[in-house]
């Protein structure tokens, strides 16, 4: 890791520290579809995939949101960012109304998903962080002092000029992370980020995610099949089940009730992960 320090944030925080920088009640997503009744006949079927999530985060949390296939995690980070439209329920995100403010909020989260890539896929990695620093008007400098600090911290040197398809899955997850990051987002959501990568990559990406917590404060959720991530990065666990909440407390307190790995093994076997 780097021994300089992670640069200032460019701005304050649209909250005063102690309000939740995520606040969500009674927060529920159905989908609705039409399906098949009788040979002529089709007829709506709703399915409720989260329901009725109440989750405060408070600033500089870094949460572990778990829970097995189909729980109903990747339909609350997109309703967290706008993506999705919440049937019903409230929700602010870094002092923002989600839908109203899609792209006021856009400007304070950063999201990376582990199995899908935010880079232009035929640009060298250079070029994607330059379309990033005009889509997001990052000011030069700001942009300047942020890559030579993710250049440095994530090693990205060797490959910064290769196209992104060219890179291995770990060099390619350390662009997004920073693609993620050079606009200097009070939340981040991380999406399975250390999914396939090898264990010196994993280690790498735990050590940078701990240390930007710690030293910027950045608010992250992070959704993990990894019972290490979690140990070595999560001091809150949010478990979800069927769209509802089955767990929300410390680490420890949920490693003092049971064995961890037996937690997320049991929780995540269920349905065949
Ligand atoms: N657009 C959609 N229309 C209908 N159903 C959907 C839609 N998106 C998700 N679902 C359903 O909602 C449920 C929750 O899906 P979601 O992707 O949020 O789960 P998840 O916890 O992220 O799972 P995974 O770990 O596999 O990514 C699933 O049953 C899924 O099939």
């Amino acid at each position: 890791m780097p021994s300089q320090p992670l640069p200032d944030r460019a701005e304050p925080p649209t909250n005063p520290p102690t309000d939740p920088v995520i606040l969500a009640e009674g927060l529920t997503k159905v989908f609705s579809s039409r399906a098949r009744a009788g040979r002529l006949r089709r007829e709506r079927v709703d399915f409720t995939a989260v329901d009725a999530i109440d989750l405060r985060v408070a600033p500089g949390e870094l949460v572990g949101y778990i829970g097995p296939n189909g729980a109903g995690k990747s339909t609350t980070i997109k309703m967290l960012t706008g993506i999705l439209t919440p049937s019903s329920g409230t929700l602010r995100v870094a002092g923002y109304d989600p839908q109203r403010d899609r792209v006021k909020l856009a400007r304070r989260i950063g999201v990376v998903f582990g199995q899908r890539t935010t880079l232009w896929w035929d640009l060298p990695l250079r070029d994607s962080f330059t379309l990033l620093q005009r889509l997001y008007r990052i000011p030069p400098a700001r942009f300047a002092e942020n890559l030579a600090f993710y250049t440095e911290a994530l090693d990205l040197g060797p490959f910064l000029d290769r196209p992104v398809r060219q890179l291995s899955l770990g060099q390619r997850m350390r662009g997004d992370i920073t693609a993620a990051l050079l606009h200097d987002p009070a939340v981040v959501y991380l999406d399975e980020p250390t999914i396939g990568l090898d264990v010196v990559s994993k280690h790498a990406v735990r050590e940078f995610l701990r240390d930007l917590n710690l030293r910027t404060g950045t608010t992250i959720l992070l959704t993990t099949h990894d019972v290490d991530d979690i140990e070595r990065l999560c001091s809150r666990v949010v478990a979800i089940d069927h769209g509802r909440v089955t767990y929300d407390g410390s680490l420890e307190a949920l490693r003092a009730e049971r064995d961890l790995e037996t937690v997320v093994r049991e929780l995540y076997s269920r349905q065949g992960v």
